[in-house]
């Protein structure tokens, strides 16, 4: 990724802005640079009209998982989001991750309720292809993790768990709160973000209908 990865993150929130998936200041999306530092969305922006000022340069301390302002910018206005901690977590743990996008729809919040425990059972759809799974009748979940107010201990969570145990797929949910996810380059991570809100549509409308997922 050598280009400037901000004027595709403006047009992806501006599109997951119109599927609302981004309503009002909701989510955010980082992308990283070559060197290692990583743009994300500044704090509190409406995601429908985001300009190239409305992004923060983080360096990542791959050792602890935190993301600190780039020297340079320290003196800049803007705050980078809340949640970069989980950004910084998911570029620490997956070294080929290049972009990390997150969005609260109403159906990522509803399947966050559809079970109570730590994992979502997907049904073995053909779309799980599109997330990398090539298996005869796939038995996938996603993780699922509880909200915190302090969304550091968030990040933290995922750290604890990823390290004993990778994901199926780079997909997360937050419960009641919104998906993180992420992928080796821009156009993965908006596929896999469309396909994994494809699944989670699905779940609701099969819900409604009685059926069963399984
Ligand atoms: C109404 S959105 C509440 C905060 C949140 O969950 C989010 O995704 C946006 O936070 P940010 O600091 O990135 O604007
Ligand atoms: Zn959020």
């Amino acid at each position: 990724m050598n280009t400037d990865p901000r004027p595709t993150l403006i047009a992806a929130a501006r599109q997951f802005y119109q599927m609302g998936w981004m309503i009002g200041t909701a989510g955010n999306l980082s992308a990283r640079r070559p060197d290692g530092n990583f743009w994300i969305t500044a704090s509190g922006c409406p995601k429908n009209q985001l300009i190239i000022d409305d992004f923060v340069l983080m360096t990542l301390d791959a050792c602890r998982s935190e993301a600190y302002l780039v020297p340079q910018q320290s003196h800049t206005q803007k705050r980078p989001s809340a949640e970069t901690s989980i950004h910084a977590a998911i570029y620490s743990l997956f070294p080929d991750a290049q972009a990390c996008y997150h969005v609260h729809s109403i159906e990522n919040n509803l399947v966050s309720r559809l079970i109570m425990g730590d994992a979502l059972p997907l049904p073995p759809l053909e779309m799980l292809k599109g997330l990398g799974v090539w298996e005869e009748n796939p038995q996938v979940a996603i993780p699922i993790f509880a909200n915190h107010l302090e969304v550091s201990r968030i990040a933290d969570e995922i750290c604890t768990r990823f390290k004993t145990k990778m994901p199926q797929v780079p997909v997360l949910l937050i419960r009641d709160h919104g998906v993180t996810v992420w992928a080796s380059s821009l156009e993965g991570v908006s596929n896999y973000l469309e396909i994994a809100e494809y699944i989670f549509r699905y779940m609701v409308a099969g819900q409604k209908i009685g059926l069963e997922l399984g």
